[in-house]
């Protein structure tokens, strides 16, 4: 066995905050300069699963696990087609990757794929520092591009914010496709894919869906071409602020009262769809052990997230939207944010968090029987 020494090998980096903080530690992965919103994912695992998850685009994800790389990289744990993380923030990368599914280790991805990352961060420092003062940009810099710390952070300054992106037509497929039914097919579901990760539409393929996978710029027109029994609107990178052309979507959707299921960036779009807000979150949920409350059953479930901004509705009350009585299904019992919707008078629902959970525990897996419950209902 041979103990990578990539590591020690590699150029001094520094990564600068916006507000001034800066940290140093070598290069990880490709050597160079980066820019994004800094956030932290408190996940142990499935690093694969975050880092090619397309709602992590233009964002530098900090690891707050401090072992990262031990299993290496595969070609089956992907969620896309690509890394979509700007840069990558670790503690101690593994030496020497061990699983008997790893083909290269994670550094040779991150360059492979021409990600600039840092490694010997105190990601604990810098966790409590975002945890304080709220996610906020930042640049990686290594090799060349290292120069003393009033120049980056002026670069870092020029840097575009979250606020307000509108990012879901960069990370979407161009072209419609099919994701087949596993077994018998049972229904068909138009996907609105405003950033959708792989194991949404396997979890219902599993199901006997089969999936139409759209682009982000469907019109309700091309939607209803493929005679859906239920229409999905998934997960995807920005502000929710800035999906004008989903919301309108959905809201023909909600006319036509053709069962619904949003999940993250979906359950924001539903909630404006309704007519209630979104805000930023001041550091975000990032994770895969967030404790929910389906405030429908009273039962708690363990949860992956990943969402910067929640929809603003009132938790005690049913609201009276154009769409009929709508409340919130889920909560968040860390903090109390909104992490579910459900229509009382049309079949339509969304959550705040991933119950395709890749990576995750698996106590939401319910969410998808739910959605195809509602396209039984409605054949009845
Ligand atoms: N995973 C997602 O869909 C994230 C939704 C949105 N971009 C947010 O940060 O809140």
């Amino acid at each position: 066995m041979t103990i990578s020494t990539r590591g020690a090998a590699k150029a001094p980096a520094v990564l600068v905050l916006e507000d001034g903080r800066a940290f140093r530690g070598r290069a990880y992965g490709a050597v160079g300069e980066t820019f994004g919103e800094a956030v932290f994912s408190t996940g142990m695992t499935g690093y694969q699963e975050t880092l090619t998850d397309p709602s992590y685009h233009r964002q530098v994800v900090v690891m707050t696990a401090p072992h990262v790389g031990n299993t290496g990289v595969n070609d089956e744990d992907p969620e896309s087609g690509r890394i979509w993380v700007s840069g990558y923030v670790v503690r101690d990368p593994a030496r020497v990757p061990s699983n008997w599914r790893s083909q290269r280790s994670l550094d040779e991805e991150l360059e492979r794929q021409g990600v600039v990352g840092i490694s010997g961060v105190d990601t604990r420092a810098l966790t409590r520092h975002l945890r304080e003062r709220g996610a906020m940009r930042v640049g990686i810099f290594s090799g060349d591009a290292v120069a003393d710390e009033a120049t980056l952070l002026a670069r870092v300054l020029r840097a575009p914010e979250m606020v307000g992106a509108d990012l879901s037509a960069e990370v979407a497929t161009k072209e419609t496709y099919v994701v087949p039914a596993i077994g018998t097919k049972k229904f068909t579901v138009a996907a609105i894919d405003l950033g959708i990760k792989g194991m949404t539409p396997h979890r219902m393929a599993e199901r006997g869906i089969e999936v139409h996978v759209l682009p982000a710029t469907a019109t309700l027109e091309e939607v209803y071409a493929v005679e859906p029994d239920g229409v999905f609107f998934s997960n995807g990178p920005g502000d929710p602020a800035t999906a004008d052309h989903p919301v309108s979507v959905m809201q023909g959707v909600l006319e036509r009262k053709t069962p619904l299921f949003g999940i993250c960036f979906g359950n924001q779009i539903l909630g404006r769809a309704l007519g209630f807000g979104t805000y930023k979150l001041k550091y975000g949920h990032r994770g895969i052990n967030q404790p929910v409350q389906d405030r429908t059953t009273g039962k708690v479930e363990v949860t992956a997230h990943n969402h910067g901004f929640a929809v603003d509705a009132p938790l005690d009350k049913v609201s009276d939207t154009k769409f009929g009585r709508a409340e919130v299904s889920h909560v968040c019992l860390n903090d109390q944010v909104v992490e579910g919707l459900q229509l009382l008078d049309q079949p339509a629902f969304s959550v705040q968090y991933h119950p395709e959970a890749a990576a995750g525990p698996h106590d939401a897996a319910y969410l998808f029987d739910r959605f195809v419950s509602l396209m039984e209902g409605q054949r009845a």
